[in-house]
């Protein structure tokens, strides 16, 4: 079976058949380009067994003569004594494991899943897709549990087989689920509740394609790093190996390297809205991670356009010094980035000399951490993501959104930690993009810059770069 087979995937029910019979309604919706049937007797008027099984014998001609997949729901000895393609089956029905033994490893086992654990538990036990939901309330299914998008997120990572989503999904807010990683959607009443069975299904369909086709998109307005390990070039890095279609609204040119940075060329204000005005009315950024900008004219544009174009989920690096030690902020700059950028950001990213000079408290440990992060957050009602290193707590972070959280960090011995934070805030802003809560976007996030730092790239003569392409480990010895 393949994933795309999942796509557009129509479980049936007799509920509004109005005088059709349910073999005309399954080939109005493969008519409409329903990709997968199952076959799901729970509402509705029943039929005699006989009826039933010549039923299931012609919808599964008519599915294999167009290559569509059949399955039965709950019912695994009506889909062995009717050969169909395969049987889908819910926590509460029989064992995932004991089904896999009774079809035979070539027929379709599909397994409903509302937690990580029951979806690694499916995926071991020989489940070939999982079907989550309900993600939109339902009026099809009266016992169905509901599923966050941060949940069916956390599963489709978790798993390796192909998800898709079920439960109230239509053509108008399937697209809120773009970017969770599911393969596809499940409908009931979307579908078979519809008069023109056909149309429906074909709206269903586009409305899918243009889901699953458009990627999270992610804006970044910092610095150029000419050596590339930092700034934008680490922003767009960061983003498109977490799966966002990263774009940049450059504020600065450097010229710098692992061991400095040698000069730095500011765009003019003009310019910079011409950026933010091309991208904002263009592809729009779901989220805008900002990074370096050293002029207060500059702060002001960028206020206007976040404001004028109703920027979402900013995660701002209120970048002050490199990590080699250079100013990369003028002192008028830095009061104008607290007034007027901090308050309009999701979450502030400041390091320890940072957030010493936000809250204006000095910080050499885990509690005086809390009671800066409290400072700045009262301040300016935005909350605080304040990073630890490893002179106070093994890189320990520290979330202040009026609770304290803390994510721990592991210890990585590494010389190179050049762009550690425009990684960490870019990377931040790419979970936001997809739709993560803040928590687990910053969850997320550490553990990415975790594995770009012990993926060990050693480049340059100074504090390297990270290997941000640490999955296809392409610079392993
Ligand atoms: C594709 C798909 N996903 C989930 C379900 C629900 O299965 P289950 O939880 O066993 O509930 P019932 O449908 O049996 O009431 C499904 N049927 N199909
Ligand atoms: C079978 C099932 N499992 C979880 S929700 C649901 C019902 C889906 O039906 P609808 O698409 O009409 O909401
Ligand atoms: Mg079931």
């Amino acid at each position: 079976m393949k994933s795309a087979s999942l796509q557009v995937y129509a479980v049936t029910t007799r509920c509004y058949l109005q005088g059709k019979s349910l073999y005309e309604a399954v080939k109005e919706a493969i008519a409409g380009g329903a990709t997968f049937i199952q076959l799901r007797e729970k509402d509705g008027p029943t039929i005699s067994k006989a009826a039933l099984l010549e039923e299931i014998a012609h919808i599964k001609t008519l599915c294999h003569k167009h290559d569509v997949p059949f399955v039965i729901d709950d019912d695994v000895a009506l889909a062995m004594e009717t050969d169909v393609d395969g049987v889908h089956v819910g926590q509460e029905d029989m064992n995932c494991q004991d089904v896999r033994k009774l079809i035979g490893p070539h027929k379709i086992l599909g397994v409903s899943a509302q937690t990580v654990e029951q979806a690694i538990a499916a995926e071991k036990q020989g489940a070939d897709y999982l079907g989550v939901g309900a993600v939109f309330p339902t009026n099809s299914k009266d016992d169905a549990q509901d599923v966050s998008r941060q949940m069916l997120i956390d599963i489709c990572e978790a798993v390796s087989i192909p998800v898709i989503a079920i439960g109230g999904i239509t053509h108008d807010n399937v697209r809120a689920l773009k970017g969770t990683g599911i393969v596809g959607v499940a409908v009931i009443s979307e579908i078979f509740k519809a008069s023109d069975i056909t149309k429906a299904t074909q709206t269903l369909s586009q409305a899918v394609h243009k889901m699953l086709s458009d990627v999270p998109t992610a804006l970044t307005i910092a610095g150029s790093d000419a050596s590339g390990g930092a700034g934008i070039q680490a922003d767009l890095k960061t983003m498109i190996t977490n799966h966002v279609y990263g774009m940049s609204a450059i504020t600065a040119l450097t010229a710098q390297n692992t061991l400095g940075v040698k000069s730095v060329m500011n765009v003019t204000p003009d310019f910079l809205r011409d950026e933010l005005d091309a991208i904002f009315t263009d592809i729009y950024p779901e989220a805008v991670k900002i990074g370096m900008v050293s002029e207060s004219a500059l702060i002001h544009v960028i206020k206007e356009c976040l404001i004028h174009y109703q920027a979402k989920h900013i995660v701002l690096d209120p970048v002050m010094v490199a990590t080699s030690g250079a100013k990369l902020i003028s002192d008028d700059a830095m009061n104008v980035l607290q007034e007027e950028l901090i308050p309009l950001a999701e979450v502030i990213t400041p390091n320890i000399p940072e957030a010493e000079i936000l809250s204006g408290l000095s910080i050499s440990n885990a509690q005086e951490m809390e009671a800066a992060a409290q400072a700045i957050y009262e301040r300016y009602h935005t909350a605080v993501l304040l990073k630890g290193g490893h002179a106070i707590n093994d890189a320990n972070d520290l979330l202040y959104d009026g609770d304290i959280v803390w994510f721990k960090g592991q210890r990585i011995d590494n010389p190179n930690t050049h762009g550690t934070g425009c990684t960490l805030s870019s990377a931040i802003a790419a979970h936001l993009a997809k739709g993560e809560t803040l928590t687990s976007a910053i969850a997320k996030a550490k553990q990415y810059l975790s594995d770009a730092l012990a993926a060990q790239l050693d480049l340059g003569h100074g504090s390297g770069p990270l290997n941000h392409d640490f999955k296809e480990m392409p610079y392993d010895k």
